[in-house]
């Protein structure tokens, strides 16, 4: 379902006298510090450098724009104060190293419009936003996470079997995987097939929340005045927009909880993060303890997680189908450790290099949010000279880091074999992408550990099932392809071709019918 159209450039009229009296309000305002702000592309009156921000590959476009003015980069985009992290170095320096001061959000209209304020996510830093990422970190260790793999091996071979009743269906599979995997692991839900209703519910979720944040989508939040117009009024409706997919989102998350309420688990490798989050926070009053786990698990299931682990995926299957010989090792690899007798586990971890590479190289080649999610300083900063104005927009061009030819060669290929030693054993230090992919400092991706078992466990699996080739026409000649994305959002989904999956052996469906029955 995708979105009704918020604003309309033919009603726009009474948006255009509201982002007028801003832009005076800007113009007249411009600080005396401004000199001392790192460097960046020249404003123009009024709009500053809206028309400079990228449109189209926000990672691409801002890396050349460092080359130009150095690894921070200053805009002034519609009077917000916008800086752009294009190096490592700066990035730790920075949202690392001075975290007490980089770990706000941006603050957003559209956010409290459609009732995202529970979302700690995007809360501003602050005392309910700790408490939020406190109740979930217990559930999410690296020695806790191991905990979810029977959510996530089942959702892998679940994978396989969808892939093999309807191969053409794949894009719907993967995002299909994901959801079920988060709803297990948070919620203790199974879901079943893609038309199961809780499905539809994530999805509408997650839909909100990714298009809340695309830069620029919704005028209303450079200029906040505009809230203030009715739903009726001629560009008001984004207004009717927000309200619906507040109501829509309030009964969702509701539902979900009282959902997981009434799951009973005996089996304590399936017991959901809500059921952790219950029991081991003894101390509060039960209302409020189950109001605030039915924000946080709601959180995790929204903000990018199922999304940007299915962008992942979804990179998986274009770069094994354009890098034959990776798949082709990979696949050795695993018919050596695992055999063709059963599908990998998580087990056989340890004795996959190369297939731990893969994942490793995918985080790199397809990081799925090119520019992190935004943080936002809260206090003015001086940093190589310059000054960084207190409640500007932080960006870190995690892109850029990846295609940095010193630490990777040869960036644009797919090449895992750059994360293992001359022993082929795993070699990641000081460029592992995990470090660089899920973010920075005290905003650091909590669900890190359990999207990279997911991965692992996804990827080993579907190589020892299938052959992945490029997708073919109905001549059987094979439709040249290259690697096509979204990149002007948050999330960079990457196109999803018709790829041929030929099973690997005629015994693939018996394989993924007995691990089920283990
Ligand atoms: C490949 C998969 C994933 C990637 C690349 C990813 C990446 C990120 C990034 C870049 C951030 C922002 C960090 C920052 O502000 O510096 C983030 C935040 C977050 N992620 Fe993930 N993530 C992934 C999977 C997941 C999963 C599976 C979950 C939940 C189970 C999750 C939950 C969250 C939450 C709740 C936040 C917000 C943290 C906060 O604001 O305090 N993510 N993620």
């Amino acid at each position: 379902m995708s979105p009704a159209m918020p604003f309309d450039v033919r009603t726009a009229w009474p948006w255009a006298i509201s982002v007028l009296l801003v832009l005076l309000a800007n113009a007249v305002r411009r600080p005396r510090k401004y000199a001392r702000f790192p460097p960046g592309p020249t404003p123009l009156p009024l709009i500053g450098n809206a028309l400079d921000f990228p449109r189209t590959h926000l990672g691409r476009e801002f890396a050349e724009m460092a080359k130009k003015y150095g690894d921070v980069v200053y805009l002034n985009v519609l009077g917000q104060d916008t800086v752009v992290l294009g190096s490592l170095k700066a990035a730790r320096d920075l949202l690392d190293k001075r975290s007490a001061n980089y770990s706000d959000r941006p603050t957003s209209v559209m956010v409290q419009l459609v009732g995202y304020d529970w979302l700690f996510a995007l809360m501003n830093y602050g005392s309910r936003w700790r408490q939020h990422r406190r109740a979930v970190h217990p559930t999410m260790t690296p020695d806790v996470v191991p905990q979810y793999q029977a959510f996530q091996s089942d959702a892998a071979r679940n994978l396989i079997r969808l892939i093999l009743q309807s191969p053409g269906d794949l894009g719907s599979h993967i995002k299909f995987t994901f959801a079920a995997i988060v709803m297990g692991a948070l919620y203790g839900i199974e879901l079943r097939e893609p038309h199961d209703k809780y499905y539809h519910m994530v999805e509408r979720m997650g839909e909100v929340g990714e298009e809340i944040l695309i830069p620029g989508r919704f005028p209303v939040e450079a200029f906040p005045v505009l809230r203030y117009l009715p739903s009726w009024f001629p560009g008001g409706g984004f207004k009717k927009w927000a309200a619906d997919a507040k109501r829509d989102i309030s009964s969702i998350v509701d539902y979900l909880f009282e959902g997981s309420k009434s799951v009973i688990t005996t089996d304590a490798s399936r017991r959901p993060m809500i059921h952790r989050i219950l029991g081991d926070t003894p101390s509060q009053e039960s209302t409020e303890l189950e109001k605030m786990c039915k924000e946080v698990a709601a959180t995790m299931y929204v903000v990018l997680s199922a999304r940007v682990s299915n962008a992942t995926m979804g990179a998986f299957f274009v770069a094994m189908a354009l890098y034959p010989e990776v798949q082709k090792k990979a696949q050795q690899e695993l018919d050596r450790v695992v055999g063709a007798e059963r599908l990998p586990d998580f087990s056989d971890r340890p004795s996959l290099p190369y297939v731990n590479a893969i994942v490793k190289e995918l985080l790199r080649w397809h990081p799925a949010t090119p520019m992190g999610v935004p943080h936002r300083i809260l206090a003015d900063d001086e940093y190589n000279g310059h000054v960084i104005p207190g409640g500007a927009t932080i960006f870190v061009n995690i892109w850029a880091i990846f295609r940095d030819p010193e630490l990777y060669p040869q960036p644009d290929e797919f090449m895992p074999s750059r994360f293992l030693d001359t022993a082929g054993n795993l070699d990641v230090h000081g460029r592992d992408p995990t470090d660089v992919v899920f973010g920075f400092g005290r905003r650091i991706c909590p669900g890190r550990h359990f999207a990279d078992s997911a991965l692992f466990i996804l990827c080993a699996s579907v190589l020892s099932a299938f052959e992945i080739g490029p997708p073919v026409g109905e001549d059987g000649v094979p439709i040249p392809f290259k690697r096509e994305a979204a990149d002007h959002c948050v999330v960079s989904h990457p196109k999803v071709h018709q790829y041929t999956m030929k099973p690997r052996s005629v015994h693939v469906d018996h394989l993924v019918r007995t691990a089920n029955e283990q």
